[in-house]
């Protein structure tokens, strides 16, 4: 079995009186793609909030590479090398592109290679022809990919991308589908929550879907594009 660098079991989160979360349980292995899935309100952002430290959890276990992270601060779930990407998009406007992702730098682990700039903008093409454009001067899916590209700056192990595809163009979309591929190539494991089945095909070795705050179905993503009573019972609206 592949060494599992994200390991969550019973999550319990929720907001104020609102229990959210029921009892998640998945995981995720070195140098793999999972699609969260589910209708609107499942619990995919709750899951991936809570596993950051974003939102406390309420209950159950939260490993990382080997360590409990489960109420950590997000700073020290970061540092630990968790990359996390917000639906909405975290950069400082007022920057360049170049100068976001030197914002981003963090020294990575032992024996792999860092992300430098240059190999990012051979992930991201059109961030290389905009290297010195202010971000606020950028579109919104290039603002995305810039999210991402910062993230990977940090060297992690692991990242959570939320809603990757949401809202784009579809010719960023492929950009953001061939982003996931190359970090795959990388090593790095991605957990992304994800409505658009296309999409989580296209990038995802293996989809769990959430109902009501908890995992009711995982398989293969090839299962899953078979599986029609599956995805009319937990995603077609
Ligand atoms: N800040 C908040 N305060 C209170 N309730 C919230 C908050 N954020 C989310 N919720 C509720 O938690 C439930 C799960 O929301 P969540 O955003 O995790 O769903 P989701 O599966 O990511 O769906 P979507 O694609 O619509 O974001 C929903 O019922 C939502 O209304």
């Amino acid at each position: 079995m592949a060494e599992r660098v994200l390991e969550v079991a019973g999550l319990r989160a929720g907001y104020g009186p609102a229990e959210v979360l029921f009892g998640v349980d998945l995981h995720l292995a070195r140098g793999e793609v999972a699609a969260l899935m589910g209708r609107n309100g499942a619990g995919k952002s709750t899951t991936l909030k809570a596993i950051m430290g974003l939102l406390a959890p309420r209950g159950g276990s939260v490993r990382f590479a080997g360590a409990e992270i489960a109420g950590l601060a997000p700073f020290r779930i970061a540092r630990l090398g968790l990359g996390y990407v917000p639906e909405e998009r975290r950069i400082f406007t007022e920057l360049t592109v170049a100068e976001n992702l030197e914002v981003g730098r963090r020294g990575a682990a032992a024996g792999r290679t860092p992300w430098t700039p240059e190999r990012l903008f051979s992930i991201f093409p059109n961030l290389a022809e905009m290297r010195h454009r202010r971000a606020s001067a950028m579109s919104g899916g290039e603002q995305q990919m810039l999210t991402i590209a910062r993230t990977l700056m940090g060297n992690p192990e692991a990242v959570l991308l939320d809603e990757p595809s949401e809202g784009l163009a579809p010719v960023i979309v492929e950009q953001m589908a061939e982003a996931v591929l190359r970090m795959k190539q990388e090593g790095i494991a991605v957990l992304l929550s994800e409505q658009n089945l296309d999409f989580a095909a296209a990038v995802a070795d293996r989809a769990l879907i959430l109902e009501k705050g908890e995992v009711r179905w995982q398989g293969g993503m090839d299962d899953l594009e078979a599986d029609e009573d599956v995805r009319r019972a937990f995603l077609t609206v």
